[in-house]
Order: C-alpha cells, then structure tokens, then sequence
C-alpha cells in the first residue's frame, strides 16, 4: 500500500450538508479511511469562516486517525499541515504542489487521460482520481461521463500508480470501479446526503472490502 488507505475516500464541504461536521463525525465512525476538505462553489465558506470549519474537519479527522487532505489550496494545505493536497488540471502543477509541501505529504491528482496520468505519476503524485465514472451532482462542473474504460487503461499501463474513482459511486455500483483496477472510490453524496451518514460509510466500505478481497473475507 501506498502512503495512505483509499478504500473509502470522503470528500465534503460544508455546503455539502446541513450538519457537516456530524455528518464527518458519522463518517469517520463508519470507516472512511481518507478525507478531502472541498470548500468551493458558490455557497463555500471563506476566510476565517473556512478556516475555522477546516479545523474542526482536522480535529475530527486526527481523532480517527484518517488522513485530511486540501481540495486545490496548497498554502492552506501548508498552513495546516494537513496530510496531504489534492490538485486538478486547472489548479496547481502537481509539480509545484509536491514541491511546496514535502516529499512526506501526500498530493493527490485528477486526471482524465494516459498522458495526464503519465505527468502525474513524473509530478510525484501518491495517486490519481479519476471521473467522472457515473453522472454527479455535486460537481458542476464535472466533465461528460466517463465509465471505467480509463481507469483500466491507465491501471494497466502504470500498475503502481494508485487510482480512485470519482463521481456518481454508490455501494451498488462501487464493483465495477474496483473490477477496473481502482484502489479505492471517492464520494460525496452517497454519504453527505445519507439519512444515516454512519450507515452509508459502512456499507459503502463493506462493498469496496467486498469487491478487493471477496464476499466470503467480508461478512
Ligand atoms: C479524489 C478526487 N478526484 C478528483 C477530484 C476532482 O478534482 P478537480 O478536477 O480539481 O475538481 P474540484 O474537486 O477541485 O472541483 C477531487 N477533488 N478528488
Ligand atoms: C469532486 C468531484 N470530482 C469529480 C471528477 O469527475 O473529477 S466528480 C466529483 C463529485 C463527486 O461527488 P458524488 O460522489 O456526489 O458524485
Ligand atoms: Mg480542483
């Protein structure tokens, strides 16, 4: 295993909940083994206010001992001393994010082709997301639908690159995403808009350990 745990990866925002930090709280106790603080859109927090919310998310995280990784902001993944970084294509160069935090951290990229995950993996990227698999809601951005096709395209070709899926992913669909060579899936919604948070996380997880290790060494 790489650096860090991607089985089950949670990423969140505070516009992404009524109750954000219990929904992390629930989260965590359900087993996300990673977390992404993504506080963007137009509804996001700023300044102080985000600050101050990024640190209650940290807090949550280090009592699980679960790794808190930045959406896009590397000064204030720095500032933080956060876990780890995680950059797009429009954001900074991984280069750049690697360089400014620490060979110790982790940067994570996103990528949508083999020459991206190419750059990613020379950048000294701990592993790639890679989406949208499914349709989502919660990026409006987010590029056409991708399926799994990629991700068996580049897990082939760089088989120590780690990857995660990303968009869409539930515990009914997670299967196909580790059949194509995922280490671990990415989600938002499937948990932040869960009616049990805490339940939705260990479903999730059962379906990922399900899919890597069998349904018999997972009851
Ligand atoms: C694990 C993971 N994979 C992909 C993304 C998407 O990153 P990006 O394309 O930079 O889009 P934003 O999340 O910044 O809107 C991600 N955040 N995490
Ligand atoms: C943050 C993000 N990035 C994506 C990509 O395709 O790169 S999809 C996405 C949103 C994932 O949320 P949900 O699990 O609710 O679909
Ligand atoms: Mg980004």
């Amino acid at each position: 295993m790489g650096k860090t745990d991607l089985t089950l990866y949670f990423i969140m925002g505070s516009m992404n909940a009524e109750k954000p930090l219990s929904v992390l709280e629930d989260a965590l106790k359900g087993g996300v083994t990673c977390f992404q603080f993504r506080e963007k859109g137009p509804r996001a927090l700023v300044g102080m206010e985000k600050r101050a919310f990024a640190e209650s998310c940290q807090r949550l995280c280090r009592q699980f001992g679960v790794p808190f990784i930045v959406n896009d902001d590397v000064d204030l993944a720095l500032e933080m001393d956060a876990d780890g970084v995680h950059v797009g294509q429009d954001d900074a160069e991984a280069r750049f994010a690697r360089e400014k935090i620490g060979a110790d951290k982790i940067v994570g990229v996103s990528v949508h082709t083999v020459e991206e995950a190419r750059r990613a993996m020379m950048d000294g990227a701990d592993y790639v997301g890679m989406g949208p698999v499914y349709q989502t809601s919660s990026k409006d951005d987010a590029k056409p639908v991708a399926g799994t096709t990629m991700i068996t395209v580049v897990g082939k070709l760089f088989p120590d690159l780690p990857i995660v899926g990303i968009g869409g992913i539930t515990a009914e669909n997670a299967d196909a995403v580790f059949e194509a060579g995922a280490s671990g899936l990415s989600v938002i919604s499937a948990i932040a808009t869960a009616m049990d948070p805490e339940l939705a996380a260990r479903r999730l997880r059962k379906a990922a350990l399900r899919s890597m290790y069998g349904r018999r060494a997972v009851r």
